[in-house]
């Protein structure tokens, strides 16, 4: 087997380009490029370890032909295209606790120096001054802190806030009123949150509800000479209303870690009294470095060399432990996918998924989207287990997942069912040997066949000496049977005849089938 290619294309701890070599990757590390470079190089990368820096755009994406994941050695995301490669099927990954501590440290730091005015009072006593009498803080002691997004970062500032004697309020629509009393924190509205802090400091990802979160609206709305932190994302920050505010003493001060565009060489806020800034260093301790390149770099080859996938934002979890006993129920839930995908036609509003026996005990998502993209590749042979669900979703198929966990039958059972126009249409599958895929029921009728290469279905009605006629119409094709699967309702009324054959069917052998007396459907199938 050749060995995944990957190429990290930020600068990352070298314990990443480390793990991927022990894990059977070969590694680049290729770090400053254009994205034009990265356009002409990624076509040869199945994996791409990247930081902030690298904006993966759809227009890389599109000359990513070989591309099977992104990992993030951070959080945000934001500087991926998610569903550009979800569209693609490439699993985008990240580390979603790897820099959290690191990172709810610098805002502490960041509202010291604030508090402090550290920065400028350091660099006026290294100019000479020894300027005693400007500096005067502010203690932070029984001060109000407001979080905006207390999620891993935002809880780990509020418990250390607490442990500074502060109050903390939070402003976070997802966050339930039992863990806002787990942290010792006051969950409020946003208004309560501006009106009330002495310091507010921002934790949220950037989407479209917290964009601008910090507008000049509620900036206005702020208690005056309130202090803002920001080590989240320049965009929930109007950077304009920012600097008019201080100019205007209605922000008393303002610690950037991150900006609307970076790198930020250039801003109206710099030079502004009481605004401080860092180069986006939220992250970067040594620490946190380690924690996330080890961390990005075992998940990304876990996914390449094992197919466990883990922190994907775009694919369910499927630990590397999990992945080789869903293997094989993959490979059957994949190929029942395609069979009710090649059989059924016209709009399909729903397919259930049904988990019996045994395989009720595994994880059902990464087998509900084996079965998903079986069922779409039938239209699309773009699509993957990635990319389905989203399909479907586009398409507006409803997915019903059912487990049963006592066993019928077999002991254990995949059925895919699909709502069609002509009502609902089953067909079910086993392992045997817990490894060989087996379908075991076709829409009603108990067959056994294994689904592989290239197959023809027949309905007909069950008569002596029709298996006979349809043998010698393939033999005078010059067509090979391999395998021979018949199953029927009854003695005497329908019944289905699936073949393998060596090679494909062509549409003339197909059309003359069609013509044996008794026979009401025939069709070509390949898996
Ligand atoms: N400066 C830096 O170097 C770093 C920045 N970050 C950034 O910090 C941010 C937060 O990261 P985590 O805490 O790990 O994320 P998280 O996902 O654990 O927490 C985000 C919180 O924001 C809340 N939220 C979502 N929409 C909201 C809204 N409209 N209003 C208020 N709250 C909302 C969520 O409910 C969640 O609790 C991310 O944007 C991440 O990219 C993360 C690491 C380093
Ligand atoms: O993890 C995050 O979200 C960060 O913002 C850290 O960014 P960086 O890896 O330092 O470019």
């Amino acid at each position: 087997m050749t060995k995944p290619r990957v190429l990290i294309s930020d600068k990352m701890d070298p314990n990443a380009a480390k793990i991927f070599e022990e894990r059977g990757c070969d590694v680049d590390v290729i770090t400053g490029e254009t994205p034009e470079q990265l356009i002409a190089r990624i076509g040869d990368y199945d994996g791409l370890a990247i930081r902030s820096s690298t904006k993966v755009t759809k227009a890389i994406l599109d000359a990513a032909k070989n591309l099977k994941v992104i990992g993030r050695a951070g959080i945000g995301v934001d500087n991926v295209d998610i569903p550009a490669a979800s569209a693609q099927g490439v699993v985008v990954m990240n580390t979603p606790f790897g820099n959290s501590i690191t990172t709810a440290e610098h805002a502490i730091a960041l509202m010291f120096a604030l508090a402090r005015q550290i920065p400028e009072a350091n660099a006026q006593t290294q100019a000479g001054k020894w300027p005693k009498n400007d500096f005067m803080g502010v203690e932070v002691t029984g001060k109000t802190l407001g979080l905006i997004g207390a999620g891993n970062i935002g809880s780990i500032v509020a418990s250390r806030a607490l442990g500074l004697r502060m109050k903390v309020v939070a402003f976070d629509p997802f966050l339930s009123p039992e863990r806002a009393v787990e942290l010792g924190i006051e969950k409020v509205e946003l208004d309560d949150l501006l009106a009330r802090a002495d310091f507010i400091t921002l934790h949220t990802p950037l989407t479209d509800q917290t964009r601008n979160i910090l507008s000049a609206e509620n900036i206005a709305k702020c208690k005056k000479g309130v202090r803002i932190i920001n080590c989240a994302r320049g965009g929930l920050i109007d950077e304009a209303a920012l600097k008019a505010a201080l100019d205007s003493g209605q922000v008393a001060g303002a610690a950037l870690d991150v900006f609307q565009t970076e790198p930020a060489k250039e801003s109206p806020l710099f030079g502004t009294p009481n605004f401080i800034c860092t180069p986006h260093l939220g992250a970067s301790t040594n620490e946190a470095q380690v924690n996330v390149a080890l961390q990005v770099a075992e998940q990304m080859a876990d996914y390449l060399v094992n197919g466990g996938v883990t922190n994907a934002l775009n694919m369910p979890s499927l630990s590397a432990e999990e992945a080789p006993k869903l293997k094989p129920y993959m490979a059957l839930a994949e190929q029942l996918g395609s069979l009710v995908g090649q059989l059924t036609t016209g709009s399909i509003p729903r397919v259930s998924i049904h988990a019996e026996g045994a395989a009720a005990e595994l994880n059902i998502k990464p087998i509900v989207a084996a079965v998903l993209a079986g069922f779409l590749r039938v239209q699309s042979d773009t699509v993957n287990m990635v990319n389905a669900p989203f399909i479907a979703k586009e398409r507006g198929i409803e997915v019903r997942e059912v487990k049963t966990e006592k066993a019928g039958d077999y002991h254990t059972l995949i059925r895919v069912s699909v709502k069609t126009d002509a009502g609902e249409r089953s067909v079910a599958g086993t392992l045997f040997s817990n490894a060989e895929p087996r379908l075991v029921e076709l829409f009603g009728i108990k067959v056994e066949a294994e689904l592989a290469g290239h197959m023809m279905y027949i309905v007909n009605e069950d008569a002596p000496g029709f298996i006979g006629r349809i043998g010698t119409l393939l033999g005078e094709a010059g067509i090979n049977i391999g395998t021979f699967n018949l199953g029927r309702r009854a003695a005497g009324g329908e019944a289905v005849l699936l073949l393998s054959v060596d090679s494909p069917v062509p549409a003339n052998v197909i059309a003359a089938a069609r013509d044996v007396p008794g026979v009401k459907r025939v069709m070509a199938l390949a898996f």
